[in-house]
């Protein structure tokens, strides 16, 4: 596996990184950032947050936006960000040239329907195809957390949730919770998994938790004046089934935030914290 370096900046005594690399997975060249911490240098292996960002990102948003070098560098965290959908001239995005499908919209599942399937599997690369390059290539050890924001968080909830055992902790920012039940969700679902809806059940949160072999604590934030929160992200339909399954939540409602990086910015120590903290364990 080749990587090719693309920058290189240092942040907080640590280096933030940009690589590019052919993926098998998705069948195209991808990119995908991480940061470093000063610890790396030390010799060791440091754990490792995975953050899957949100529609119309790419691996950049989160390391510009989120504000998180100063503290991953005090706590020893590694993270990786990957970009939120295949890329490339021969990948297929909206027919109508939207933002919430296709391009920055892979909705970190597999799809199974033609034209979608042969690229669109960011489920298998973000779970198994990206650690097993990371971890070949920096000095990290097989502790991982994962997190994201809103299509990222509910690909956070998921991952974790379909793979006991491959993470450590879990946290989400503003996660679409059902997307089985939004019109996000119910545009890329159809079209990636086709019209029978039986079958999203197996890449629906709020589905999912239901069955889960694992009882990872989750940890959510969610802005009360988040645009998209009554439509799309629907948090409600997360803690019913969080409840109804006896699954560890802790849902915090932060009163005036929005959906932007703003409300990433402001909370994302709590979750670097919290995943340090289930990490070092
Ligand atoms: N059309 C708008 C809105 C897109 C948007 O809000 N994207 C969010 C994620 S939404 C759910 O997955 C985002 O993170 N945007 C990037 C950012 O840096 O804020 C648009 O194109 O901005």
């Amino acid at each position: 596996m080749t990587l090719e370096n693309l920058s290189c900046q240092k942040s907080f005594g640590g280096w933030l990184k940009r690589y590019r690399h052919r993926s098998r997975t998705l069948a195209c060249d991808m990119t995908f950032a991480v940061y470093l911490p000063p610890q790396a240098e030390q010799g060791g292996a440091l754990p490792v947050l995975y953050w899957l960002s949100g529609l119309t990102c790419t691996d950049e948003n989160f390391m510009q936006k989120a504000g998180a070098q100063r503290v991953a560098a005090e706590l020893g965290l590694v993270i990786v960000a990957p970009d939120t959908s295949p890329r490339g001239a021969d990948v297929p995005g909206d027919p109508d040239g939207a933002w919430d499908f296709g391009l920055g919209a892979g909705f970190y599942l597999n799809a199974t329907e033609a034209p979608w399937s042969r690229h669109y599997r960011m489920h298998d690369y973000v779970v198994e195809e990206l650690p097993a390059l990371v971890e070949a290539s920096f000095p990290v050890s097989d502790a991982r957390g994962i997190s994201g924001h809103s299509m990222g968080g509910h690909g956070a909830l998921v991952c974790a949730l379909r793979n006991p055992g491959r993470y450590r902790s879990v946290s989400a920012f503003a996660p679409i919770t059902n997307p089985m039940n939004c019109p996000w969700g119910e545009k890329a679902f159809s079209r990636y998994l086709g019209e029978e809806r039986a079958r999203w059940r197996e890449w629906d949160a709020s589905v999912l938790i239901a069955d889960a072999k694992e009882r990872l604590p989750l940890l959510v934030d969610q802005g009360d004046r988040d645009d998209f929160l009554a439509t799309q992200l629907k948090p409600e339909a997360l803690e019913a089934a969080a409840r109804a399954a006896g699954h560890p939540l802790t849902l915090r409602t932060q009163p005036g935030y929005d959906h932007s990086y703003y409300f990433i910015a402001s909370f994302i120590e709590d979750h670097l914290r919290h995943h340090a903290a289930a990490l070092a364990g």
